[in-house]
């Protein structure tokens, strides 16, 4: 599916939200893909211009070859969407059923509840169920029409770590048949243990693209900090390596993508004091790409461009 050059504005009082800005995405079949982004980054607005909920004011929305509202309607796409909530008083076996009976070529309703992992309480009604059971039989529900790209927003903000786990699994079993998956994330161990790709997003538009090693190399791949000991601060961003430098009280911190030549330039300064060394993780990565006042600029040339 492709976006090209997608823009969703919302006038809101006092101005102009520019929810998706400019948006290039190329997500190929087969692919995990994660959404990564804050709150209000754009996330949930991207996933309702490829499901056809929204159409952009400019740019265009391909999704397997045809627009978004036609590819949902043949079927080919299933969703799970932070606001959904099945119907009540019905059995889930029940709800599966009439929802596959809506589909062109739905999956079989057996194989939709194994695949979802909600076969043990098919019989059940879908309001006497535990969050962690309603968020599965959402999952069915995305399933019943056999699509082949699965779209989820935000699929376990309320599910607890092992209800999250076996969604995961059941969500890996969909992906291993060739299926194609993009979901939304805040969470970045959820992003970077169940995605081929993340794709993070900020303010509309995408910071970053690729595997969370392409994501971590981007944003610096180590930390140096050390004490500046009143040592000055001007400079520190034109040692060897360094990508960004931020000064907190008397502490000095910089983002490099060579820590060996940041560590030996601030030896001969002088300048060792209290040093330490880490490797950037992902979270440091995700911050310096979408702090508010960003202080490390990705270029394209750097970042991990999948298709
Ligand atoms: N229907 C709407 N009307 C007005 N503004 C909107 C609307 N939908 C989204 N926005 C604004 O667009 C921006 C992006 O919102 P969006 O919901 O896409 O972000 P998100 O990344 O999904 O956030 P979250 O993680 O909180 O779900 C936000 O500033 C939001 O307030």
């Amino acid at each position: 599916m492709v976006l090209t050059g997608a823009v969703k504005t919302f006038g809101r009082a006092g101005g102009v939200v520019r929810a998706v800005d400019g948006m290039e995405l190329s997500i190929g079949r087969g692919e995990t893909v994660a959404l990564l982004g804050r709150n209000g980054a754009g996330k949930s607005t991207t996933i309702r211009l490829l499901l056809g909920l929204d159409r952009p004011d400019s740019g265009t929305v391909r999704v397997l070859g045809r627009t978004a509202e036609r590819a949902v309607l043949d079927g080919l796409v299933g969703a799970m969407l932070q606001d959904g909530r099945p119907i009540q008083r019905v059995t889930v076996r029940e709800l599966i059923a009439f929802v596959a009976s809506t589909y062109p070529r739905p999956m079989p309703v057996a194989e939709a509840l194994a695949l979802a992992d909600v076969g043990a309480y098919a019989d059940r009604r879908v309001d006497k169920l535990s969050g962690g059971q309603t968020q599965r039989v959402r999952f069915a529900v995305a399933l019943a029409g056999n699509p082949e790209l699965i779209v989820l927003d935000e699929p376990t903000a309320a599910l607890d770590v092992e209800a999250r786990r076996t969604f995961w699994e059941s969500m890996r079993a969909y992906a291993r048949r060739g299926n194609t998956v993009l979901f939304s994330t805040h969470y970045l161990e959820e992003a970077d243990e169940n995605a081929d790709r993340i794709v993070v997003v900020d303010r509309g538009r995408i910071v970053a693209d690729g595997s969370g090693d392409a994501i971590r190399r981007a944003a610096g791949g180590s930390l140096v900090s050390f004490d500046l000991a009143g040592g000055p601060t001007e400079g520190l961003e034109l040692l060897p390596g360094v990508i960004a430098v931020e000064v907190s009280g008397d502490r000095a911190l910089l983002r490099t993508d060579d820590s060996d030549a940041t560590v030996r330039e601030l030896a001969r300064l002088d300048a060792i004091r209290g040093l330490q060394v880490s490797r950037a993780t992902l979270e440091d990565a995700f911050l310096a790409l979408t702090a508010p006042a960003a202080a490390v600029a990705v270029p394209a040339s750097e970042t991990e461009t999948v298709r």
